[in-house]
């Protein structure tokens, strides 16, 4: 499947912040974003997802105009945002069946490492990066073709990280995955192709040296 965003604009009163950008993404690749602190990486992903309206943007998934409002009840694009989203007061047990439906998938979420260890918990009495490695796994193994994380690394341990990098890649054959965060090595290590978002406009990069000459990181402006 192939999810197109043409010429998308989003403006925060007088600022722009996405001016006119494109993108694509197939199922079987995972684009990276790279961005500085309010560069508009969040915002590119709100408005795929359909919490956020654009100011204007062609969006198409196989060629047809896709309206994100629909996305949900279309079992489209998955997100993970930056903040958790899960109720508190239920056990991770009693969760994972009413987000997940099918067995399967169910079990791959149980089975996943550590889970075990915290099922029994209620969500509310998580720690940050365990709730956050918890939220990336319900999401991943959904059954949508398209797979929005929002700082999937942040606020977890290395060990999780290793985890959550060889699930993206065992999902990157069958999902289309956009990812966005400041590991940006880990996030280098899981991408088939990268952009940079730089006042409001996506730039294709190849190296990671190009990470310094878009100002993302320090060294060569
Ligand atoms: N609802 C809003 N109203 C006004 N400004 C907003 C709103 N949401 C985001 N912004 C602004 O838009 C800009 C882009 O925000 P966004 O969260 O998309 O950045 P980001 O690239 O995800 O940053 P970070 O790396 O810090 O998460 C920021 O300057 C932010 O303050």
């Amino acid at each position: 499947m192939l999810l197109e965003v043409k010429k998308i604009e989003k403006n925060f009163g007088t600022r722009a912040i996405l001016k006119q950008g494109s993108l694509e993404l197939r199922t079987g690749e995972t684009v990276g974003i790279f961005g500085r602190n309010g560069a508009g990486k969040s915002t590119l992903m709100k408005i795929l997802f359909g919490t956020m309206r654009a100011n204007a943007s062609s969006l198409y998934i196989d060629s047809i105009p896709f309206n994100p409002s629909t996305n949900i009840a279309g079992k489209l694009i998955a997100y993970l945002p930056q903040h958790s989203f899960l109720p508190r007061g239920l056990k991770v047990r009693d969760l994972i069946p009413l987000i997940i439906s099918d067995g399967e998938r169910q079990n791959q979420v149980f089975y996943s490492p550590g889970v075990a260890s915290f099922d029994n918990q209620r969500i509310g009495s998580l720690s940050l990066g365990i709730l956050k490695y918890l939220e990336f796994l319900l999401l991943a193994y959904l059954d949508h073709p398209f797979l929005m994380l929002d700082e999937p690394f942040s606020m977890i341990d290395p060990l999780y990280h290793e985890i959550i990098k060889k699930v993206i890649l065992s999902l990157r054959a069958s999902k289309g995955i956009l990812v966005t965060d400041h590991y940006y090595d880990t996030v280098w290590d899981v991408t088939t192709r990268n952009y940079v978002l730089v006042d409001g406009s996506l730039s294709l990069i190849k190296a990671k040296d190009d990470l310094s000459t878009y100002g993302y990181l320090p060294g060569r402006k």
